[in-house]
């Protein structure tokens, strides 16, 4: 992956899942969130976002799947435009937000159902979701959008609210999804998960 303004932009670039050319988003009328930014991620690997509170990760997740437009720039997503009310975007990008959310009335086995995937082992009670604990919520948000078929998987700072445990074992799922060819893009605070998983690391300053 190159970041910076050393990337040298082909019409198909062999292998590049996700790419970025110039992208800027302005955060008011004077004040760049971020600028010239350039990617370009392989399949298979894993590019962290990391930076303080307010730099503009979430921000840079949502360009990545079009629920934001940046100010200036492209965007290509597994050949796409960003655009998630697309069918064949949301086809091969599954995400996990943080304004990602369950159905309080469904049980996990209920979730799996409506994704149409198979019940992956997860070990949470059957009992509606509101009657999950926080970091069992989300075990389940992350199980739904893993088990999600994906060719890119964008996931807003995973780890919150997830126990010791289970940042492990969130690691392997991320490890495991690169392995069978995805691509990750991943915010997050929490180093010992970006050092397990990231093969690219970019800091956004405020
Ligand atoms: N809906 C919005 N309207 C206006 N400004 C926003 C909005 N969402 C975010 N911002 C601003 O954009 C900047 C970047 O926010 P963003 O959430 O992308 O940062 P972040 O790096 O993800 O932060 P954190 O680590 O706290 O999650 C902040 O200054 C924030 O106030």
């Amino acid at each position: 992956m190159d970041c910076g303004n050393s990337v040298r932009w082909g019409a198909v670039r062999k292998g590049v899942m996700l790419s970025a050319e110039g992208l800027g988003v302005l955060l008011d009328a004077e004040r760049w969130l971020f600028r010239e930014l350039d990617l370009a991620v392989p399949a298979g690997s894993c590019l962290a976002l990391v930076g303080p509170n307010g730099a503009g990760k979430s921000t840079l997740l949502r360009c990545l799947y079009g629920t934001q437009d940046a100010t200036e720039g492209t965007l290509r997503v597994d050949g796409q435009k960003p655009d998630e009310r697309s069918a064949p975007f949301r086809r091969s990008v599954s995400v996990l937000m943080d304004d990602s959310a369950l159905f309080d009335e469904y049980t996990p086995r209920q979730h799996f159902e409506m994704l149409g995937v198979e019940e992956p082992e997860h070990g949470l009670p059957e009992v509606p979701a509101r009657g999950l604990s926080a970091g069992q919520r989300r075990r389940l948000l992350l199980l739904g959008a893993f088990t999600r078929e994906h060719r890119v998987l964008l996931l807003d700072e995973p780890e919150r609210a997830v126990d010791a445990a289970g940042r492990e074992w969130l690691a392997g799922l991320i490890n495991d999804t690169k392995g069978r060819g995805s691509t990750v893009v991943l915010a997050s605070h929490f180093s010992p998960l970006v050092d397990a998983v990231a093969d690219y690391v970019v800091e956004l300053v405020p």
